[in-house]
């Protein structure tokens, strides 16, 4: 079977996205979603992203990690969605579409900067040294001592596979704040099992936490990714967060058409 494809990045978070507006798509294939991904026997990527038909919508967003199951919100990948949606010429600048995680609504300039509103957030946990909230996907939240030389990989496995999150596991972001209202943030990414270069849903995580835990009174906070720059904002209301906006580049890297 040819399968055709599109590969686009959001700060380095990498997917390989396919048009499955016709269901050809064998979607509970999970070894042939995890060869796709795979960087030296496939096309390469952090996760692979089907765009379907929704009779609501402008399209629907099926989400699969590198491992090949299907999992949570991605907010890297949601954005790369709907670059690839005006590239489809489904959408012009504005888009609904429908993810795992519900509505979800956004704009897209001429540059490719995708702006994306993301679920509301009514619960954080906050913990002595760390704080857990899901914005889409669950996300544990934690300041460092030097983020550059951190062992991210190491630490983080230990923090997702172990008593505090169970089977089901969690991603984790460690941060370091670099200014009022600005944070560097690397995240290990539960699904890949590794440091992914960006994570948006994770970025997300970490500007509510930081306000929420005081360390920022900003509700417009700038995120340093180790794949390059986003921005999140949010109204912030007796701790329940709503208008959150996760915003930044997505970008079309090249197509192509894979035997499998
Ligand atoms: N890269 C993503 C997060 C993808 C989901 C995550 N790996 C999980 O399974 O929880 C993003 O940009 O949000």
């Amino acid at each position: 079977m040819k399968i055709q494809f599109y590969k686009y990045q959001g700060t380095g978070n990498d997917f390989v996205m396919i048009d499955n507006r016709q269901l050809t798509f064998p979607k509970n294939n999970t070894n042939l979603v995890n060869s796709l991904c795979d960087r030296r026997f496939g096309i390469g990527a952090d996760g692979l992203i089907l765009l379907e038909n929704d009779e609501s919508t402008d399209f629907r967003m099926v989400y699969y990690n590198s491992d090949g199951n299907e999992s949570s919100m991605c907010g890297n990948g949601g954005r790369c969605l709907v670059a690839f949606a005006r590239q489809l010429g489904i959408i012009k600048d504005t888009a609904t579409f429908i993810a795992t995680d519900g509505l979800h609504h956004a704009t897209v300039d001429e540059n490719n900067i995708v702006s994306l509103q993301m679920k509301d957030v009514d619960t954080v946990e906050r913990h002595s040294n760390h704080v857990f909230l899901n914005t889409g996907s669950p996300h544990h939240v934690e300041l460092v001592e030097d983020l550059k030389i951190f062992d991210v990989k190491n630490e983080g496995a230990r923090i997702r596979y172990g008593e505090l999150y169970g089977q089901a596991g969690s991603n984790v972001n460690f941060v370091s704040q670099t200014g009022s209202d600005r944070f560097a943030v690397r995240t290990y990414e539960r699904g890949v099992e590794d440091e992914t270069l960006s994570c948006g849903t994770g970025v997300t995580a970490v500007a509510i936490a930081m306000k929420a835990t005081g360390k920022t009174d900003s509700s417009v906070i700038t995120l340093d990714v180790e794949g390059g720059e986003l921005e999140v904002r949010f109204q912030e209301k007796n701790g329940f967060y709503t208008d959150v906006f996760l915003k930044g580049p997505a970008t079309f890297v090249f197509k192509g058409e894979i035997n499998s």
